[in-house]
């Protein structure tokens, strides 16, 4: 299943958060989404899982306008993790994970015994089957974006959309996601801050600055020392990785001369 994002635009009390951005993924891709802070890259996000609606432009599903769905159907279609995915209530592990079943259930229907293993054959596929019993509200951040993700994957989805997965897991766990993800055959569009594992956890990466596109394509094609000083304000020597060949950066601190 393909994502399309056409024109879209999102603006807030006269001030425009996310400025005709049109980014396509295709079906089976895994596409980045990267830039400085206040880019307006959790906008977009939202606005493709319909927390926003924007305000110009449409957000495509197999070239079907997301808006044009019941909120079950897009559920069927695509699942979330992101910034705004909370779970307040004193739920298990396992019931929250459970909850991704949700849009595929009519009313308190039970879960079926395919859905039971789903439920914990993702446990085990996120390292949180030990904590299947214990409260949601007790895990660390990283074990609970753990099983936000389960949630997300149990919902069975075609297109997942993530708004920092990795940002309080562990390297194992990051690398261990990053490539569940590249591994999964979904349709994927995540925002990451750590460049280095963008190139190598993505086909294509695709730059916010001010709320518009400001490059695409290849990390390769994206990643220059020179691009990284304008957009990020850093510097960075761009070198290849000796195994994968994905562009890697090493950076310079501001105050090395
Ligand atoms: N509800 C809101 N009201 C006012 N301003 C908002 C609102 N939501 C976002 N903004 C502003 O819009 C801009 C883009 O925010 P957004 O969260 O999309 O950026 P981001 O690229 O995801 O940033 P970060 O990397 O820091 O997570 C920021 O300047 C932010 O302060």
């Amino acid at each position: 299943m393909e994502l399309s994002l056409d024109g879209v635009t999102f603006a807030l009390d006269g001030r425009t958060l996310v400025r005709e951005l049109s980014l396509h993924v295709g079906s089976g891709q895994v596409i980045g989404l990267v830039g400085p802070n206040g880019s307006g890259k959790s906008t977009a996000l939202r606005c493709v899982y319909r927390a926003l609606r924007p305000t110009g432009g449409t957000v495509l599903v197999d070239r079907r306008d997301l808006a044009s769905l019941t909120l079950r159907e897009s559920a069927r279609a695509l699942a979330a993790m992101t910034q705004d995915s909370s779970v307040d209530l004193d739920f298990t592990v396992e019931e929250v994970v459970a909850l991704g079943r949700a849009p595929h259930l009519r009313g308190n229907q039970p879960l079926s015994e395919r859905e039971r293993d789903l439920v914990t054959g993702t446990m085990a596929r996120l390292d949180i089957g030990h904590l299947a019993h214990r409260g949601i509200l007790t895990l660390s951040g990283g074990e609970r974006q753990r099983v936000l993700v389960a949630r997300a994957l149990v919902q069975e989805p075609k297109i997942l959309v993530l708004d920092e997965p990795t940002n309080h897991l562990d390297i194992r766990h990051q690398l261990e996601l990053l490539s569940l993800l590249r591994g999964s055959g979904l349709t994927v569009l995540v925002v990451l801050h750590d460049l280095n594992l963008a190139a190598a956890a993505c086909d294509r990466l695709a730059v916010l600055s001010q709320g518009r596109l400001v490059a695409s394509g290849t990390p390769g094609e994206v990643l220059t020392a020179e691009f990284l000083r304008e957009v990020f304000g850093v510097r960075a020597e761009v070198v290849r990785h000796p195994h994968t060949g994905d562009p890697q950066l090493l950076y310079v601190l501001p105050t090395h001369p």
